[in-house]
């Protein structure tokens, strides 16, 4: 062990695991877990630490003793400068064990209860590329890389079009590539970049808010419908047009070309005014025989063919025969409430966004869908006597909650419900390992399924049956 401007350097930790956060994990030789940047399961590495706590060490590894068996080489030029794919230095099979892995231990170590067998990780087809939904964000502060400052040259264009930084707000790396949403995402990104700088029109400077370009968002849907949203942080009608106009004649194919003039020190569009330029407002995604309109602002499952995959589960795993009523709590655009509405006699959503509740409304009008209703509240305040007074008591409640789980008034009523069956869909494996445990004086887990539906990242959804004791 030594030391380096107060940061401790491990010299050749082997690499036990992959943990919390994508990161590897080795084990310090005073017994404190590291957990590392840059490294995968089967390295030996050399370790720099940046921070240091009662029982870990967070760091990043400098250099790579010996190479595991896992690696591989990483597809995209960007790998280790962005914080997008950070999987992508192991082979998907590993990145799948890992998943599993993590599902397996949250819901033993934090849920302690009884666990059927688990299925195995359902993978996903396409590994690159399966993204809908990408947002990059312009920038007159390009990150540079380590070559380019120590090359001294002066590098006068400092535009930048692509993501932050990881941990720096106001950084942006210029994307040459990016492999998580199918083409034309780079040659539109590309275009209208090239386009801008030909325009002279100003990219964004976040410290000084100033500059005329703030973002760019691209949709794309298995309808092969394109959506584009340029947003920019004052009007100037001329430069506005031109560019749009550009993108729209460059790009036949786009079906939604939108705008927003957005002046508020962040970015967020869900408050602001979408103005259509070119098109229609919305783009359609269709699910076995189901349409559903998004538009800028709709929340849609960002990898289409493994949200597929995850509802055919969740649909199996509620096994309905047409008779039961169900709860589809947490249900976004009611996508979930109405791919099950066929198999049930009535679905009832609830969701606290109330765009995302009359798209489910507006969604199940345009599928002839007659046997849903959806409604806005927030959980722990909805899910009360009232509401089960109103519409009955379920036979089975499907659940998708936020990366927090569900809040203890909803689970205690869920306890009071006790319906047959509770289907519980999460992307966080955690807290749906804690909810099972406060569930299990009633329910018992039959059945567990983790689906992958982002290849690359850490990320991965885990849908769980309980059936009452
Ligand atoms: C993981 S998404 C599930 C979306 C949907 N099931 C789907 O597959 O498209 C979680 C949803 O819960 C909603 N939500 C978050 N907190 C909530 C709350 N306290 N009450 C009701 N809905 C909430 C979010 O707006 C989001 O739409």
């Amino acid at each position: 062990m030594a030391r380096k401007n107060n940061r401790v350097i491990f010299e050749n930790l082997e690499v036990i695991d992959a943990g919390a956060k994508g990161k590897a994990v080795a084990k310090a030789p005073d017994g404190r877990v590291v957990f590392i940047d840059n490294a995968v399961p089967g390295d030996v590495v050399n370790v720099q630490t940046n921070k240091k706590r009662k029982a870990y060490y967070e760091g990043s590894a400098v250099s790579v003793s010996k190479y595991s068996e896992k690696r591989v080489e990483p597809v995209c030029p960007h790998f280790g400068t962005c914080g997008g794919c950070k999987w992508q230095n192991m082979g998907y099979e590993h990145q799948l064990f890992y998943k599993q892995k993590e599902v397996e231990q949250n819901l033993q170590r934090i849920g302690k209860v009884e666990l059927p067998e688990f299925q195995p990780i359902l993978g996903s087809e396409k590994q690159y590329f399966y993204r809908n939904k990408m947002e990059f964000s312009f920038s007159d502060n390009k990150w540079l890389t380590l070559e380019q400052i120590k090359s001294g040259k002066i590098i006068e264009n400092r535009n930048a079009l692509g993501f932050h930084i990881p941990g720096m707000w106001d950084k942006i790396l210029d994307l040459d590539i990016c492999y998580l949403q199918a083409d034309p995402s780079n040659a539109i990104r590309d275009f209208v970049k090239a386009k801008a700088e030909e325009l002279n029109l100003s990219f964004f400077n976040t410290r000084n808010q100033e500059g005329f370009l703030r973002t760019l968002m691209l949709r794309t849907s298995s309808t092969g419908e394109i959506m584009v949203l340029l947003q920019f942080f004052h009007e100037d009608e001329e430069n506005r047009k031109l560019l749009l106009n550009a993108v729209a004649e460059q790009f036949p194919q786009i079906t939604s070309l939108l705008y927003v003039i957005n002046s508020k020190g962040n970015d967020t569009l869900y408050d602001q005014e979408i103005e259509l330029f070119h098109g229609r407002d919305h783009i359609f995604e269709e699910m076995e025989g189901l349409k559903f309109k998004i538009n800028a602002k709709s929340f849609y499952q960002t990898n289409s063919e493994q949200a597929f995959e995850l509802y055919k589960i969740t649909r199996d795993f509620a096994s309905l025969t047409g008779n039961e009523l169900v709860y589809d709590l947490y249900t976004g655009t009611g996508t979930i409430a109405q791919f099950v509405a066929k198999n049930a006699k009535k679905v009832v959503g609830v969701e606290s966004v109330p765009d995302a509740i009359e798209a489910a409304k507006a969604n199940a009008k345009l599928n002839n869908i007659e046997n849903v209703e959806f409604y806005v509240g927030d959980m722990k305040k909805v899910f009360n006597e009232d509401f089960i007074n109103k519409h009955g008591k379920p036979d089975v409640v499907i659940t998708d909650p936020p990366r927090d789980g569900m809040h203890a008034d909803v689970v205690a009523q869920l306890l009071n419900l006790e319906a047959e069956k509770i289907v519980y869909v999460s992307c966080n494996s955690a807290t749906q390992a804690r909810d099972l445990a406060l569930l299990d004086s009633k329910y018992k887990v039959r059945k567990v399924q983790a689906v992958d539906m982002f290849p690359q990242t850490h990320h991965v959804e885990n849908v769980v049956l309980l059936e009452r004791r």
